[in-house]
This record gives C-alpha cells, sequence and structure tokens, in this order.
C-alpha cells in the first residue's frame, strides 16, 4: 500500500485529488487537512479512512473532534499541527493548500524525502530555490501540479535542458479577457470570479481574471525549470486546451494538450513515472474547430511586467510579491480596493519593501521567508488602505 496525505483536502484541487484516490485500492490515506470546511473535512476523512485530520484554525479543534467523535481518527488544530503533519510518514502527498500557508508543510514532507506534487505555486514563488535545495539535500521529489507545469514536465521527458529555447504558457485571458479595458475598475469579486474553462478556488478564479496567476506560473517555471526569464513566454490561448509549449533548438515545438480538467496533471503526479488510465474527456479536435492565441497586452494585465522584475530582483522579491498580492486580493474580495488597484498595490509594496531593506538579498532558511512575507503583508496593507481612502 501506498500512503498518501493531501494538504488542503476540502479544496478545489483537494477534491479532485480524493476523487483519482477513491478510484485506487492500492492507497491508504495518512493525514487529510483542511481549514473551515470543518463537515467537508470530517466527511473526507471518513470516507477516506484518514489516519489524521487536521484543520489549520485552532477555533476549528472542538467541532472536528466532535464531527470525528467515534470513528478513531485523530484530530489536531493550528498552523504548527498542519505542518507537523507533513512529518508524518508518507510515499505521496499532495500540496494544495492555498496561499504561503502551504509552505511549512510542503518543507516537512521534503525534509522527510517524501515526494510532494505540488499544486501550491504559492511555495515556488515565495521560496523556490530553498525548495528545490531542500528536495535535493533530502533525496526527495517535487512533482508539478500546476496544469502548465505538469505540461512543460511532460513535454520535457527524455529532452535536454540546453536544447530549449522557449516555454510558452498559455493563458485563458480570464473572465474579463474581453470587458473594454476602461471598465475593468468596475469589475466585482463576482464579476471576476468566473472562469471560462477551468472549475477553480475562487481566489485563484480571480487571480486569473487579473493574471496574476499566470505572473506567478512564470517564477513558478523560472524556479522549478531554472529557466532565465527571456526563455519563458506566455501566450492567450482562450480554449485553455493546449497547456504550455515547448520549442527546441532544432525548430521542434512539442505541445501537451488535453481537456482542462485537474484531474490530468494530478494523476500523472500520482501515477509517475508511469501513465495509468484517467477519467478525463477526451479531446475532439473537429468538433472543437479551431484553436486561437494571441500576445497578452500589458496594459491589461500588468502582473506580467511585474514577474518580470521580480525574476530580476531575485533574493526576497518572489515572497514579497506572493505577499502582497495575497493582502491586494483580500482587500479586492472585501471591496475595499479596485480590481485595478491590485497591480498597484503589489508595485508599491515592493518599492516600499526595496527602500528599506535590500530586495535581492536572499533568505537562507524557512523562517526568515516568513519574516519577509509578515513585513510585506504589513507594508501591503498599508498600500491597500491608503489605495481604498483615495478611491473613496
Ligand atoms: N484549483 C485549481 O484548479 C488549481 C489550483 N492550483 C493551486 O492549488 C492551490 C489550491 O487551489 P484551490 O484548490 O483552487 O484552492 P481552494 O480555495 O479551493 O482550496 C484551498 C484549500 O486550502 C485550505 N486553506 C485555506 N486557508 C488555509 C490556511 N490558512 N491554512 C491551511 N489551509 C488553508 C482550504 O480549506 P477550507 O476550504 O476548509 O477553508 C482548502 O482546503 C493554490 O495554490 C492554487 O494556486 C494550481 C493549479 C490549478
Ligand atoms: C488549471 C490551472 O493550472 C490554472 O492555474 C489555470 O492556469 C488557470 O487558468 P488561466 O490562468 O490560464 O486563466
Ligand atoms: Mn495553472
Amino acid at each position: 500500500m501506498r500512503r498518501v496525505s493531501v494538504f488542503g483536502a476540502t479544496g478545489s484541487v483537494g477534491a479532485s485529488t480524493l476523487d483519482l484516490l477513491a478510484r485506487r485500492e492500492d492507497i491508504e490515506v495518512a493525514v487529510l487537512t483542511g481549514g473551515r470546511n470543518i463537515a467537508g473535512l470530517a466527511e473526507a476523512a471518513v470516507t477516506h479512512r484518514a489516519q489524521l485530520a487536521v484543520t489549520a484554525f485552532e477555533d476549528c479543534y472542538i467541532p472536528l473532534r466532535d464531527a470525528l467523535a467515534g470513528t478513531g481518527i485523530q484530530v489536531a488544530a493550528g498552523p504548527g499541527a498542519v505542518a507537523e503533519a507533513g512529518l508524518v510518514p508518507a510515499d505521496w502527498i499532495m500540496s494544495a493548500i492555498i496561499g504561503a500557508a502551504g509552505l511549512a508543510p510542503g518543507f516537512a514532507a521534503l525534509s522527510q524525502g517524501t515526494t510532494v506534487a505540488l499544486a501550491n505555486k504559492e511555495s515556488l514563488v515565495t521560496a523556490g530555490r530553498l525548495l528545490m535545495a531542500e528536495a535535493a539535500a533530502h533525496g526527495a521529489t517535487i512533482l508539478p501540479v500546476d496544469s502548465e507545469h505538469s505540461a512543460v514536465f511532460q513535454a520535457l521527458v527524455g529532452e535536454d535542458m540546453a536544447a530549449i529555447e522557449t516555454v510558452t504558457l498559455t493563458a485563458s485571458g480570464g473572465g474579463l479577457r474581453e470587458w473594454p479595458l476602461a471598465d475593468l475598475a468596475t469589475a466585482t469579486p463576482t464579476d471576476a470570479g468566473k472562469h471560462p474553462n477551468w472549475d477553480m478556488g475562487h481566489r485563484i478564479t480571480i487571480d486569473s481574471a487579473s493574471m496574476f496567476n499566470k505572473a506567478m506560473e512564470v517564477i513558478e517555471a523560472h524556479e522549478f525549470f531554472d529557466l532565465p526569464p527571456e526563455k519563458i513566454e506566455v501566450l492567450i490561448h482562450p480554449q485553455s486546451t493546449v497547456h504550455a509549449l515547448v520549442a527546441f533548438s532544432d525548430g521542434a515545438v512539442m505541445g501537451h494538450l488535453g481537456a482542462p480538467d485537474m484531474r490530468h496533471p494530478i494523476g500523472y503526479a500520482l501515477n509517475y513515472p508511469n501513465r495509468a488510465a484517467l477519467p478525463i474527456a477526451r479531446l475532439d479536435l473537429a468538433k472543437l474547430g479551431r484553436l486561437d492565441f494571441a500576445a497578452p497586452d500589458l496594459r491589461r494585465y500588468p502582473a506580467l511586467a511585474l514577474a518580470q522584475s521580480v525574476m530580476e530582483s531575485g533574493g526576497a522579491a518572489g515572497a514579497v510579491f506572493n505577499a502582497a498580492k495575497e493582502i491586494a486580493l483580500d482587500h479586492f474580495i472585501a471591496r475595499n480596493i479596485r480590481f485595478t488597484d491590485m497591480a498597484p498595490v503589489v508595485e508599491q509594496t515592493l518599492e516600499q519593501y526595496a527602500a528599506q531593506n535590500v530586495l535581492s538579498a536572499a533568505p537562507a532558511n524557512l523562517a526568515e521567508v516568513l519574516a519577509i512575507d509578515n513585513e510585506a503583508r504589513r507594508l501591503a496593507r498599508t498600500v491597500a488602505l491608503s489605495l481604498a481612502a483615495g478611491a473613496t
């Protein structure tokens, strides 16, 4: 039996992972973690006969304990308990917590040599160099689950990294792709929270509309594949059928196509290095008829330009960028700032952080990453509140 844990089991990626696990007989579930969805976490823990269920919130301990009373499933609560759950012996974990909260359990799992299927892109954006070093130090494997990065990973099997000319990440353009530029400032979280192709959590769906999601994915590719910024491109592809393209020095371009269903990259990581049948809708290209591509407009998607500056700065910039983005998104969802204010919040936070600290100084360990994250959140809150005040 393979022992598997799912961090972020009550989320969108978590649900897709559990769907695949339920179809297997060779897997036992060690840990499931969640946040505030206690009914969902308890139900999943019972269905999958988990050894341990952990909620990230201490005030949810008693509801979770009560929901699992009499089942024999152990219960824990709090961010420390989530991080410690990464140390529980497992062969494979899914890292699918949203945000920088996903960092600590991933590091803990890697320290045990556990294979980490990585959906939590914030880990690579915030602490990519340290995360890759932690895996190497413990002989652990990180398998990309973000659909574009899984696509690139699959296109690179057996290839020479030195022969890569460019890696292209496709982007749907998000729910506001066809809105007039001048109207974007009026977009609400509901408007931005509708994705044309993928069924995902609310936060990443809004990040798709602003392309902060793609900006993070560019940094993620830079960190994971060790590619220089000039080799990473973004192409708008409204159908989300081609997930990524890799162009080689002999003029060949390898593309990865498939239905927009996260069970493909999750299943690929679960079966790696083999392939096994997956319950994914098959492509009917004749029915689809056409695939469209266009260059992104940086006036519409300023987050992409910010990603370039983050990669140029290196050091603490990824952690500052991610923390500021999370705060900007919180304030947009709370309707304190406009959709178009999110990029300025991130840009001004990067500027303010750089004015007070050495942006290019790389954090030496996870504690330093978390300190940078904390400081960037403090600055970003101030910037967001000043923009909110200006908007009223
Ligand atoms: N959804 C997708 O298709 C894709 C997602 N990703 C990445 O995967 C990750 C998960 O995304 P998605 O599944 O959409 O997100 P969801 O919002 O659907 O789920 C997030 C999960 O994290 C839990 N959670 C929330 N806050 C905390 C916290 N502070 N500490 C610990 N756990 C917490 C939630 O618990 P609860 O709901 O119980 O509160 C839930 O289990 C993100 O990093 C995203 O960028 C990457 C590619 C595609
Ligand atoms: C499914 C997945 O990997 C998402 O990150 C996806 O990329 C979101 O779609 P867009 O960012 O292309 O809108
Ligand atoms: Mn993606």
